[in-house]
């Protein structure tokens, strides 16, 4: 198989933005697709504004800086990715949605092209099944923020080809992360574990054992976990969330991953976590307020 030298990244959300940004500052080219041209733009500002954040902090250097901005373009259609070596998707967490990216890319894509996906739960089996080549499917499953965490889990699916394994492992090597590789189950490792946490966290407001704060503050005091469960469900997306809990309860049918109703709630007001500026905390004035 030809080493990868161009990627592509379908979804132009927290996640796609440090994918991008990091596989960029490894010295691949990328091409961000989104459906929206605005989202694209706000994305390139953000890119920005995190590599500069990078050298400030003196992690990297100006001309890395300006070199991964200029690796960097970007599409509103999937067309621009039909040069792709790699492509992986990084929209929403909603099987449908990732299903009929699979089917409109195929179409464009070289057939030779690798494509992965970041989803944090959904079976890579069943979403290499919806493309024309599951041995070239496979999970590369980064965490957030990616420019600051070290680990990405590959996942094969069923039909995933030795090959394809090799290559996306030389890739998330070559971006400096360390892998886990986990099996083909809902939610990978880290998802298996820590959404029951997050989960659980939200039932504990929800009976009323203690309020945002106390939660919180048990957790980072008690446990030193840099953040506490209620402020990084707000950081990964309560929708992300809620979507990782339906996947670990409809594929392993144990009612022990039953998704808290105070976590629908907020999802169905719309209350997303930090990108709607709302959910355990609201982040709309000078820092954030729990709102429980
Ligand atoms: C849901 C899934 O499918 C899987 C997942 O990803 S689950 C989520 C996994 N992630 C976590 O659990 C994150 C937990 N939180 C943390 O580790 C930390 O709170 C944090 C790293 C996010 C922020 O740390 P912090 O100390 O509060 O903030 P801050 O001082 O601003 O940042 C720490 C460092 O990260 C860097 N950083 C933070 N965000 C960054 C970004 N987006 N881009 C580049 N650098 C960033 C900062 O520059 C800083 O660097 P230095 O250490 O060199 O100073
Ligand atoms: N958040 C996290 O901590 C982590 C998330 N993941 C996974 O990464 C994926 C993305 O998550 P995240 O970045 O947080 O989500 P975001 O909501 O931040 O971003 C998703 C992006 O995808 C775009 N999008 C929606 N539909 C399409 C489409 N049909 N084609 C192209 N782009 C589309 C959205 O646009 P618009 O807003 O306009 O709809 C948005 O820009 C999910 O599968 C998630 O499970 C993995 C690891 C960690």
């Amino acid at each position: 198989m030809a080493a990868i030298k161009t990627v592509g990244v379908i979804g132009s959300g927290q996640m796609g933005n440090g994918i991008a940004h990091v596989a960029a500052l490894a010295g691949f080219n990328v091409v961000l697709y989104d459906v929206s041209a605005d989202r694209l733009k706000s994305a390139m500002a953000t890119i920005n504004g995190n590599l500069t954040r990078q050298v400030t902090k003196k992690t990297i250097t100006e001309d890395a800086h300006k070199h991964a901005l200029a690796r960097i373009t970007s599409s509103d259609s999937l067309d621009g990715l039909a040069a792709c070596d790699l492509v992986i998707e990084t929209a929403v967490e909603k099987e449908e949605v990732k299903r009929k990216i699979f089917h409109d890319l195929c179409a464009v894509l070289r057939p030779e092209a690798i494509i992965a996906s970041n989803t944090s739960s959904i079976s890579i089996t069943r979403l290499a099944a919806s493309t024309d080549r599951p041995e070239k499917f496979i999970g590369i499953h980064f965490m957030n923020p990616v420019p600051v965490m070290e680990l990405a889990e590959l996942i094969r699916g069923i039909a995933t080809d030795d090959a394809t394994f090799d290559a996306a492992r030389a890739f998330v090597t070559a971006m400096g992360k360390q892998i886990a590789v986990s099996e083909d189950f809902p939610a990978f490792i880290v998802n298996r574990i820590l959404l029951p946490m997050i989960n659980e966290a939200i039932y504990t407001l929800y009976e009323g054992v203690g309020n945002v704060e106390a939660i919180d503050a048990a957790m980072k005091l008690g446990a030193h976990h840099p953040m506490g469960p209620l402020e990084l469900a707000d950081f990964i997306g309560l929708d992300t969330c809620l979507s990782i809990m339906q996947v670990l309860h409809e594929g392993l049918a144990d009612s022990k991953y039953r998704p808290c109703p105070l976590l629908v709630k907020y999802v169905e007001a719309g209350w997303l976590g930090r990108k709607s500026q709302r959910g355990f905390y609201d982040y709309r004035g000078d820092k954030p307020v729990p709102t429980r």
